[in-house]
């Protein structure tokens, strides 16, 4: 057990890299998919659940924390990983691009911002400093600074103000964290599809030390290829010995590509919004279970998957479960969902371990190229 935060890099392949960060609540096997649990929660699981699937670590939002229950109350009930029955690493986000897509009436400007609920038309104030004390109360063990996150595509200019402005928030974010030994702040890049901007924004973010760092303003309506070309650009740029975190991302190809590109940690809906609505990850790609010509196919999901998605049902029930609008359906095929995603990055880290991410890489889009039996 340590009482420090550290990342150690085990092996590379490519630019692919194979770590772990260590911190007083855990370690964290990189490259790591986190699962989001928002409100506390990752929706229509057991802690216990995402915890056997092989998740060293989830997410938690400060926006959403911040309006409900509220930071004081869970610091008052023992911090998030008592509420929430998660004893391991948690990381938040700062609340600032939840505010941005969330919020009502929200003015930005050098200070903070500020907003109204989304849920009781409240009025509150989120600073930098702000941000890292309900992080705090949250007893987060990664926390991010504030940032403002533009959508693309944008202007040139307004790309440069927002970065700029992240990179200000920035010093402020860590000046206010100050020196937690067993946690960490992570420095977030900006620059939207700008090259000599996310360079701008990796060099200065690297120049601040932060003890990890997130790469934002990306997976926000851009294609693949404009993320791949922005990852490409900006990885080389940070720290080999820090961890790299790449905000909302992805589809298991996004993250294949990512990882290729150097990245480490990622979080995504993805896999838990999509399973409340009926579409399942597989390994041979995507399978609409809503779609009606699963109405009388009594074949498991995936024959080879021990998930009780697969293993306890056809696909006709968890098709009629999904028509029904049974609570069940959402609570199995966010569990597959979450087993394939693990089971992806526990591919990737072996791949790397063993120098042969590229062949993994291939035969993994070989196998979702093949499509639904
Ligand atoms: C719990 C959700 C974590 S990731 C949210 C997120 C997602 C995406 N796509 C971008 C950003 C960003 O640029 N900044 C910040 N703070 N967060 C972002």
């Amino acid at each position: 057990m340590t009482e420090k935060f550290t990342f150690t890099l085990h092996a590379t392949d490519g630019m692919a890299r194979r770590g772990t960060v260590s911190m007083p609540r855990g370690d964290i096997r990189t490259p790591a998919f986190m699962p989001v649990g928002t409100a506390g929660t990752v929706k229509a699981m057991y802690p216990g659940q995402v915890r056997e699937l092989g998740s060293d670590i989830i997410l938690g939002n400060t926006y959403h924390l911040m309006l409900r229950p509220g930071a004081e109350r869970v610091a008052k009930l023992g911090g998030l990983h008592v509420f929430a029955n998660w004893p391991h690493p948690i990381l938040t986000d700062s609340g600032g691009f939840q505010v941005m897509s969330l919020a009502q009436l929200r003015k930005l400007d050098e200070n903070g911002v500020t907003f109204q609920s989304h849920i009781d038309g409240r009025r509150y104030e989120l600073t930098p400093e702000r941000s890292i004390e309900i992080q705090g109360l949250l007893d987060s063990d990664i926390q991010m600074q504030l940032d403002e996150c533009v959508a693309l595509p944008s202007s040139e200019a307004e790309i440069e103000r927002a970065m700029r402005l992240s990179l200000r928030w920035a010093e402020r974010s860590k000046a206010a964290f100050g020196e937690q030994p067993g946690k960490a702040v992570f420095g977030i890049v900006q620059g939207g599809d700008v090259p000599r901007l996310r360079i701008a924004s990796a060099e200065a973010l690297r120049d601040m030390d932060f003890k990890g760092y997130s790469i934002g303003g990306l997976a926000v309506g851009e294609p693949q290829h404009v993320m791949l070309e922005i990852l490409s650009i900006t990885t080389p740029v940070l720290p080999a010995e820090k961890p790299r975190y790449l905000m909302g991302v992805g589809t298991p190809d996004d993250i294949l590509e990512s990882v290729a590109r150097g990245v480490d940690m990622f979080d995504c809906v993805m896999p838990t919004r999509a399973g409340r609505h009926g579409l399942a990850f597989t390994r041979f790609g995507k399978v609409n279970l809503k779609n009606a010509r699963h109405a009388e196919d009594h074949r498991p999901l995936d024959e080879a998957s021990d998930c009780p998605a697969s293993r306890d049902y056809s696909r006709a029930y968890l098709h009629h479960l999904f028509k029904a609008n049974e609570t069940l359906a959402a609570m199995l095929l966010t569990w597959n969902n979450l087993a394939y995603y693990q089971q992806l990055m526990a591919g990737i880290r072996g791949a790397i371990d063993e120098r042969r991410f590229e062949d993994f890489r291939l035969a993994t889009k070989a196998g979702w190229a093949r499509g639904d039996i």
